[in-house]
């Protein structure tokens, strides 16, 4: 391949996300157009951090829960951390994009390059075309970067690729490389997204009522626009133990969705006592509406309210029903199936474990398959949450590699085991009792379809209108668009994952 310099850029101007791309000068042209050989620069921690993170995510990796490993064990922190986090997340999210670009580029199909030197290309594409990277600095550095992970030889090729990319702005790379015709399969592209994905999401948005036939491609544009932004960082304080003042005061703002939420406007959530003590945690809003909604329906009990939480690893919204559950006079069981887990849910729930004690009330954890407890302990429960395994196809902001492992065969299999997971928990519910059916995927097949299949199964049950209990701090109902008794959450109009909430109540 030759090498061509890249071309003088008009100063100033926006990317397609808006982001101001710093002037290039006639030293970044002259610097990119060395030879590699002839530079002589060792690649950055951060870079080499991201690369590492990259690899693992190849390997099966989670990037939320390796990222944090490595940065720890390479003492990279504050703004080097949010740097390479950056890289990380984006090379992720958005490669379906930098692909066909670097195709392009390196004149060769992208499953023609090896995958180590792609990962390096594609960390270099995101800083080209999505951050604000100077334009020699990306370069340079990803050659680097690739000198000492790929090799001599492979530099120069990478070197080549990134003067290519770097030739043009995103705005003229999207004219290349995003298809013309249909809207689902130019968003597959332009927004990085497996066109089953986007797909399934315009017909979620159409079959939960939150776009109309005129409405639904802004709808859908914006919703997957929204997964490629970063979520910001939402706090519970778990009722008992910590409170919003206390968040506020430790520098967040008190959340307006969420009576227990607040939100950190940036900075390391675990600099905050109530956060380093697991009196408070990192958690969606969206989750914690979830959980407040379950506790909010009224049911007549003979005693103390049972509630159990049927699939409760890693304990998030276990950890806000504990705090809701002794408020209320109640017993709390969180059962998980893993074990792994479920030393995850007992290590959330360890404060509200003790404070249920001293309160003579039990938080009890234990380990064990949701689809046999309607049968080992029929009518048991007052309240029963079943957060069901699911393709977390609302939640894809958070799990960058997420929307590139899911496939639709997932769908049968967790269709399967949701619906097992359903009717078990309806058969644990006492006469009287509630069951919250809840996913973080708005996909039709694991949420309304569900809900439906099982319930025409059944005359012991009937749905009630979730509406009436998602309710914000001012005790408003939040604004859900779509008239079924469901609620679907959406993080392009609310901010929050893309929660699910079905509520049942079992016939007296
Ligand atoms: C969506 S996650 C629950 C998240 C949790 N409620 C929280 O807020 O942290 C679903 C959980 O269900 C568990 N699970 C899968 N199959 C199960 C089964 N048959 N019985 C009980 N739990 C199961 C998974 O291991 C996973 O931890």
């Amino acid at each position: 391949m030759s090498e061509h310099g890249p071309r003088d850029p008009q100063p100033g101007r926006r990317n397609a996300k808006g982001r101001q791309r710093p002037e290039r000068t006639h030293g970044d042209r002259e610097r990119s157009a060395q030879r590699p050989s002839e530079r002589n620069r060792s690649s950055d921690p951060q870079r080499l951090a991201a690369y590492t993170v990259l690899r693992a995510v190849a390997d099966g990796a989670y990037a939320n829960l390796e990222l944090p490993k490595v940065l720890r064990d390479r003492g990279i922190s504050g703004r080097d951390a949010a740097f390479t986090t950056e890289l990380v997340y984006g090379a992720v999210r958005m490669h379906g994009l930098y692909d066909p670009i670097i195709s392009v580029a390196a004149g060769r199909p992208v499953a023609k390059i090896d995958p180590n030197v792609l990962d390096t290309l594609r960390l270099g594409a995101h800083q080209l075309l999505d951050m604000r990277v100077p334009t020699h600095a990306a370069v340079d550095e990803t050659v680097a970067l690739a000198r000492k992970v790929n090799g001599a030889g492979a530099a120069g090729f990478v070197n080549a690729v990134m003067r290519r990319v770097s030739e043009r702005e995103l705005d003229a790379w999207l004219a290349e490389v995003v298809p013309t015709g249909e809207l689902t399969a130019r968003l597959a592209v332009e927004q990085s997204h497996p066109e089953w994905i986007v797909k399934a999401l315009r017909a979620a948005l159409l079959g939960h009522g939150a776009a109309t036939a005129d409405t639904v491609d802004s709808e859908l544009t914006a919703l997957v626009t929204s997964d490629n932004a970063p979520a910001k960082v939402s706090l519970v304080a778990r009722p008992g133990l910590a409170t919003v003042a206390e968040l506020v005061e430790a520098g967040a703002d008190a959340s307006p969705l969420s009576r227990v939420g607040a939100v950190l406007d940036g900075g390391d959530p675990g600099g905050i006592p109530a956060v380093r003590d697991g009196r408070a945690a990192v958690q969606d809003e969206g989750s914690q509406l979830v959980a407040l909604a379950l506790a909010a329906v009224p049911v007549d009990a003979h005693g103390p309210e049972q509630w159990l939480d049927l699939c409760a690893g890693p304990g998030g919204k276990a950890g806000l029903l504990a705090g809701l559950a002794i408020e209320a006079g109640a017993d709390l069981t969180a059962n998980e199936v893993s074990e792994h887990r479920t030393d995850l849910v007992r290590q959330t729930l360890r404060p509200a474990i003790a404070r249920a004690a001293a309160a003579g009330r039990t938080v009890t954890v234990r380990t064990g398959d949701g689809r046999t407890i309607g049968e080992d302990e029929p009518g048991r429960y007052d309240r029963v949450l079943v957060d069901a395994p699911c393709t977390g196809l609302g939640a894809l902001r958070r799990r960058p590699e997420a929307r590139w492992r899911r496939t639709t065969a997932d769908l049968a299999d967790l269709g399967k085991l949701q619906r097992e997971l359903l009717a078990s928990a309806i058969d644990a519910t006492a006469p009287g009792g509630v069951i919250g059916y809840a996913t973080c995927s708005p996909h039709l097949a694991e949420t309304s379809f569900v809900v439906s299949d099982v319930t025409k199964r059944r005359s012991d049950v009937e749905l009630l209108d979730v509406r009436d209990f998602v309710r914000d701090t001012s005790g408003a109902a939040v604004d859900v668009p779509g008239t079924g008794q469901t609620v679907q959450l959406w993080p392009h109009l609310h901010g929050t994952d893309g929660m699910f909430l079905a509520l049942l109540r079992k016939k007296g």
